[in-house]
């Protein structure tokens, strides 16, 4: 049987004013959580799954240039397009740009919850085998009061019926389609489309959601979410390690760390023979298990000849992104007699903090002679050695 497709509307065309009450700040969506931005967060917990066939992030007009900085490359990420007025319009738009697709199944996501776990977007995936619609929901804790003025409680509710509703929610696409389509001609907003596909007749199934599964909505929810990230449990740290040598051949430069050094001689490789870069993007593969550089890359494939190493280096820290985790540091060592390495040192952790957006203060370049000893004494080549620290969610 032909697997479903499944596509993923990401809305993110809010202006988050709750949080940014004079707009002075980022928008939420694009402000750094743990070194992270949410958006870039909320994209990679659905590219992190196989099963889904595309995503369409909804942005705001006014944001293009934002999220064109953070850099998401994948081929099932399509284009953004342009939000609405309200989060239930900026659905819609997701919903138009996904029909000449016509996927099977759709999940609509706000940008501003970054922890849907695998788990949860399973779980809605996994009902709507049975039901036309399906949101994760948690259980009410509170107990509820009902006031008609805000003042004097009214009613208490029963908390046993109540449940607080999550993203994502999941739809056959060409049902949750017409319902926006037909609710987006009445004057009644819908503050979720769950709600929408109820008031359409459609069967909607609560699935087990998350606690953490946050909505990022007031200024004070960062903290929390900080707090999420910190506490994960379900989180590990790997370690990775990268070695590189190449030789030099004639020339007047060396790429080193994403610098170009004049020398009296360049590198030799298949790529700009970056060996530092090279030796991090190995350890960085090393930590999450995912092979060397010659299997993303391999020297055969001419399409890499001459290539700049932080291509590689950015490959190899979108796996770590899809796969929910995060660079905690980087450190190499250069080996050479020549060139001298320390004024280069700053230009070099900005290129790769910028490559793999993270902060300057994770990246530590050291550099050595060997004491004229062995090939890199003799100034026949460099080698770098490198290690990389990696946190990523927890597989047992
Ligand atoms: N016109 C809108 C309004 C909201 N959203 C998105 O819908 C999600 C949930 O909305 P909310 O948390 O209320 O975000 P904002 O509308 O940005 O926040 P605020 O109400 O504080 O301005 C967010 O990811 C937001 O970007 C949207 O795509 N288009
Ligand atoms: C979709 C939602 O996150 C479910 O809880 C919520 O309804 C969004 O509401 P908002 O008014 O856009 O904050």
């Amino acid at each position: 049987m032909r697997e479903k497709s499944i596509a993923v509307i990401v809305v993110a065309a809010g202006k988050g004013k709750r949080v940014n009450a004079d707009g002075s700040g980022d928008p939420k969506q694009y402000r750094q959580l743990a070194g992270k931005p949410v958006l870039a967060r909320t994209i990679n917990a659905f590219l992190a799954l196989p099963s889904i066939t595309a995503i369409v992030p909804v942005i705001h007009p006014d944001h293009a240039e934002r999220y064109a900085t953070l850099r998401l490359a994948d081929e099932r990420l399509l284009a953004p397009v342009v939000g609405a007025a309200t989060r239930q319009a900026s659905v819609l738009e997701g919903l138009k740009a996904l029909a000449p697709l016509r996927p099977d199944l759709v999940l609509i996501q706000d940008a501003a919850r970054p922890f849907a776990t695998t788990t949860v977007i399973a779980n809605v995936i996994a009902a709507l085998e049975r039901y036309e619609g399906a949101l994760p929901v948690a259980p009410v804790t509170d107990t509820i009061k009902r006031s008609l003025d805000g003042q004097q409680v009214s009613t208490t509710e029963d908390r046993n019926q109540l449940f607080a509703a999550q993203t994502p929610q999941g739809f056959r696409f060409g049902q949750i389609f017409s319902a926006h389509m037909r609710a987006s001609t009445i004057r009644r907003q819908f503050t979720d489309d769950a709600e929408i596909a109820e008031w359409a007749g459609l069967r909607v199934a609560m699935v087990e959601g998350d606690r953490d599964n946050i909505k990022i909505t007031h200024p004070e929810d960062f903290a929390r979410a900080e707090r999420i990230i910190s506490g994960d449990r379900q989180m590990e740290t790997r370690i990775g390690t990268g070695f590189d040598v190449h030789p030099f051949e004639p020339g007047d430069a060396v790429w080193l760390g994403g610098v170009r050094i004049p020398h009296k001689a360049k590198l030799r490789g298949h790529s700009d023979a970056d060996v530092a870069l090279h030796a991090l993007t190995d350890a960085i593969l090393g930590a999450i298990g995912e092979g060397d550089i010659g299997v993303h890359f391999p020297p055969s494939d001419m399409q890499w000849r001459g290539a700049a190493s932080s291509v590689f280096l950015k490959h190899a820290g979108d796996l770590v992104a899809k796969a929910g985790g995060r660079i905690v540091n980087l450190d190499v060592t250069i080996v050479c007699e020549a060139p001298r390495i320390g004024p280069h040192v700053s230009a070099m952790q900005g290129i790769i903090a910028e490559t793999l957006g993270i902060a300057t203060s994770r990246i530590a370049i050291k550099a050595t002679t060997s004491e004229q000893l062995g090939f890199t004494g003799r100034e026949e080549g460099i080698v770098a050695m490198a290690s990389a620290s990696v946190e990523v969610p927890r597989v047992d």
